[in-house]
């Protein structure tokens, strides 16, 4: 019996016969925010949609709770009260945010719960309040990343995937949308968090771990992750990820 919530194990995925991810493993323990960061093209989607059995694992398991959900298909991943904001966000722009937050519920294993969900995913980013009636394919970029994951959330989920959430949104916006996971956390929300924005993730994440074409090059707290040359070097100098000279200044506090 294993005490992590999702357990890894020798994972190896690809698409037809082109391998991908050469022998994952990780653990993401109850509570805790784990990070995967690393380049595009590392796997790190791959691995995220893999755990929802598409691409099928060609060998390796993946356990929740201690229980093999490698073979499940990908609603029964769900009914696990596994929920993912994938990459892309993959909305329904036709809908309104209050018809898209509903779709999130019928995985819900508790349905008298919905309004005191929806009043939480409201709280949680007031801005889907005010735009309930709004077709989702007119908010922005970032509404549309809260709008995915309040979409999440409204499934009651044990384990909460996140691709690649600050993906083309303003620093402001990338901020807003930390401090929820943040706070989802605090609140005791399990979280598994793909990201090319190693700053961030790894001040966010109790453990991390660094993907570089589909293996797991290092691994460590978040903080031991940013201190390590290897991350500094590749993830943190000068690109994209670097935190900006405000936050350098006030020592990288969100
Ligand atoms: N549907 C697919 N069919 C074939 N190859 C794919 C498919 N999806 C991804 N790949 C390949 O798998 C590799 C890993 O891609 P993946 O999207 O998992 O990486 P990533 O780390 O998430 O990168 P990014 O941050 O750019 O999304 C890449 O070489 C990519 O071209």
């Amino acid at each position: 019996m294993s005490e992590a919530l999702l357990e890894i194990r020798d994972l190896v995925v690809g698409y037809g016969h082109h391998p991908v991810l050469h022998g994952i493993d990780l653990s993401v323990k109850e509570g805790e925010i784990a990070a995967i960061i690393g380049a595009n093209g590392a796997g790190k989607t791959t691995l995220m949609m893999s755990i929802f059995g598409n691409p099928k694992p060609s060998s390796g398991r993946i356990l929740f709770e201690g229980r093999d959900i490698t073979d499940l298909p990908p609603h029964e991943v769900a009914h696990e009260r596994i929920a993912q904001s994938p990459e892309g966000r993959r909305i329904f722009a036709r809908m309104t945010v209050l018809e898209n937050l509903q779709m999130g519920t019928l995985i819900a294993p508790d349905k008298e719960r919905y309004e005191d969900d929806l009043a939480h995913v409201f709280e949680l980013f007031p801005v889907l309040k005010t735009r309930k009636d709004q077709r989702a394919g007119t908010l922005s970029g970032g509404e549309q990343q809260m709008l995915a994951i309040a979409r999440a959330l409204m499934g009651q989920p044990r384990l909460l995937l996140l691709d690649e959430p600050s993906l083309g949104l303003a620093p402001l916006i990338t901020r807003q949308i930390f401090a929820a996971i943040k706070a989802l956390n605090e609140e005791g929300l399990t979280v598994l968090l793909v990201e090319q924005n190693a700053y961030h993730a790894l001040k966010l994440a109790s453990c991390g771990y660094v993907m570089v074409n589909g293996r797991i090059t290092l691994s460590g707290s978040g903080t031991e992750l940013l201190e390590s040359d290897e991350v500094r070097r590749s993830y943190l100098e000068g690109g994209a990820s670097t935190p900006s000279a405000d936050e350098a200044k006030k020592g990288g506090k969100r």
